[in-house]
C-alpha cells in the first residue's frame, strides 16, 4: 500500500492506495481515531452499491463497526438539492449524531454530495473518501464538495477536507470502459497543468494505462494525487493557485450545465475544454503556435479515447453566457486557465468576448 500525504495542518490527511486493500479499511479508521464507538454511515450509488456495499460492510462490522448506508441513483443528475435532503433524511432516521462519520463509497458524484452531506450534516461531521473511479483520484483529494445548480455546476458547496483518502484501486476492474477514459481527462489535466514529463510518460504508455495494467495504473493515479494534494497544500481554499485544477473546467461546466447534466459526463465535457483552453491560448498569444500545444493536446486526449470537439449543437453565445457562472468570474470577467506550454499554465484575465466566441467556433472544427 502506497502512502501520501495532504498537508493542511491540523486538517492534514492520508491518501492510501493499494490493489486490494479493502481488508485493512477498519485498522486505517482506527488509526484516524474513527473507533466502534463512533457509528458510520455509508452513501453510495445505485451500480457501485451492487459491486461493493456488502463486501465493505462485513468488513466494517466484523471489526464491531455499527453502520448504516443510503443508495443515491447513479450519475451526475444526483447531485441536487433534492438528493442532499434524502441523504439527510436517511442519516437522521438512522440516528447519525456529531461524533458519527460518514463514507463516501463511489465516484466524483456520490463523494461530492456524500462529502457536502457530511459538511452539513449537524453542523459538520468528518467523512472518509473510498473512491472507485479513476476519476475519483481527483474529486476524492482536496475537499470541494458541492452539489449542481440548473444554472451551474457544483454551484452549493464548501470546502470539507476528508480524515482519510482509502483508494483500493482493485475496484477499477469493473469500471465501465467510458468511465475509464473519462477518468484519464482529470490524470492527462494533472500533467498538462504540472509537468512535461508525466505528460510524456503518460503518452509513452496510454495503452497499459487503458488496460488499467499493473503498475502503470497505481503509478498514474499516484502521480495525479501527488500533484493534486500539492496544489492543494498551497491553497486550500482557492484564493489564487489552486484555480491551475480547473484547467479546461470554465468551458466543460458550460457543456455540463447546458446539456442538463446529462450527455457529456465531467471527464468528456473536460477534455474538450482543455482543447478550447490551447486553442484560446494560442489565439491570444500566450503560447506560440510553433510549440504545437493545442495539437499536442488533441493528439494525448485522443490517444485515451476522450472527445476533443464541440459538438455542433452548442450555440457559442449560450456558451459563453453559461460561462459567465464560472466560480472564478471576477467582476462580471472571466478568468481562464490557460497553457503557456505542456506542464504549464497561467491564470489568464480580460479576454474579450469575441475571442472566446471565436475559439469556440474553432473547436466545432477540430478533429
Ligand atoms: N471535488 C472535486 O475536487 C472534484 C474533482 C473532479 C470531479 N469532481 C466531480 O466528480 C464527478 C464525476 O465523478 P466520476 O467520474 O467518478 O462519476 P460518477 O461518480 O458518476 O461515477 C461514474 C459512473 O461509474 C459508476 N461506478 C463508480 N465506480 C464504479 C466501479 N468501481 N465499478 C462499476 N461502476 C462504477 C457510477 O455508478 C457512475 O455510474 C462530477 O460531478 C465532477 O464534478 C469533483
Ligand atoms: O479541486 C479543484 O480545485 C478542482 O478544480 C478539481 C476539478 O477537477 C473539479 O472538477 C472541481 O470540482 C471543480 O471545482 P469548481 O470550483 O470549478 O466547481
Ligand atoms: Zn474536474
Amino acid at each position: 500500500m502506497e502512502q501520501l500525504l495532504v498537508d493542511l495542518k491540523e486538517r492534514s490527511y492520508p491518501i492510501l492506495i493499494g490493489n486490494g486493500i479493502f481488508p485493512l479499511l477498519p485498522e486505517e479508521l482506527e488509526k484516524r481515531g474513527i473507533s466502534t464507538d463512533r457509528k458510520l454511515f455509508i452513501v453510495t450509488d445505485d451500480r457501485v452499491a451492487p459491486h461493493y456495499l456488502n463486501k465493505v460492510l462485513d468488513i466494517l462490522q466484523s471489526k464491531g463497526y455499527s453502520c448504516s448506508y443510503h443508495i443515491v441513483p447513479a450519475g451526475e443528475k444526483a447531485k441536487t438539492l433534492a438528493q442532499l435532503e434524502e441523504v439527510t433524511t436517511s442519516a437522521l432516521k438512522a440516528g447519525m449524531d456529531r461524533k458519527s462519520v460518514f463514507l463516501a463509497l463511489g465516484g466524483g458524484v456520490v463523494g461530492d454530495l456524500g462529502g457536502f452531506c457530511a459538511a452539513t450534516y449537524m453542523r459538520g461531521v468528518p467523512f472518509v473518501q473510498i473512491p472507485t473511479t479513476l476519476l475519483a483520484h481527483d474529486s476524492s483529494v482536496g475537499g470541494k464538495v458541492a452539489v449542481n445548480h440548473p444554472v451551474g455546476k457544483n454551484m452549493i458547496g464548501a470546502f470539507h477536507q476528508p480524515s482519510l483518502v482509502f483508494y483500493d484501486t482493485e475496484t477499477l476492474q469493473t469500471l465501465p470502459s467510458r468511465e475509464i477514459y473519462a477518468g484519464f481527462a482529470e490524470v492527462v489535466k494533472h500533467g498538462l497543468i504540472w509537468s512535461k514529463e508525466f505528460t510524456d510518460w503518460l503518452d509513452k504508455h496510454a495503452e497499459n494505462l487503458l488496460n488499467l495494467q499493473s503498475p502503470y495504473i497505481e503509478q498514474a493515479i499516484h502521480q495525479g494525487c501527488l500533484i493534486k494534494s500539492q496544489v492543494v497544500s498551497e491553497d486550500e481554499t482557492e484564493k489564487g493557485r489552486r484555480a491551475i485544477l480547473n484547467l479546461g473546467h470554465t468551458f466543460g461546466h458550460a457543456m455540463e450545465s447546458l446539456s442538463h447534466y446529462g450527455q457529456l459526463i465531467h471527464g468528456e465535457a473536460v477534455a474538450i475544454g482543455m482543447v478550447a483552453a490551447s486553442l484560446l491560448a494560442e489565439r491570444i498569444g500566450l503560447v506560440d503556435n510553433s510549440l504545437g500545444v493545442s495539437q499536442r493536446t488533441i493528439d494525448i486526449l485522443k490517444k485515451f479515447k476522450l472527445p476533443v470537439r464541440l459538438a455542433d449543437h452548442f450555440d457559442p453565445m449560450e456558451m459563453l453566457a453559461a460561462m459567465k457562472h464560472d466560480k472564478k468570474t471576477s467582476g462580471g470577467q472571466l478568468v481562464f486557465v490557460l497553457p503557456k506550454n505542456i506542464g504549464s499554465v497561467e491564470i489568464v484575465k480580460g479576454i474579450a468576448d469575441d475571442q472566446v466566441i471565436e475559439t469556440l467556433k474553432i473547436l466545432k472544427e477540430v478533429n
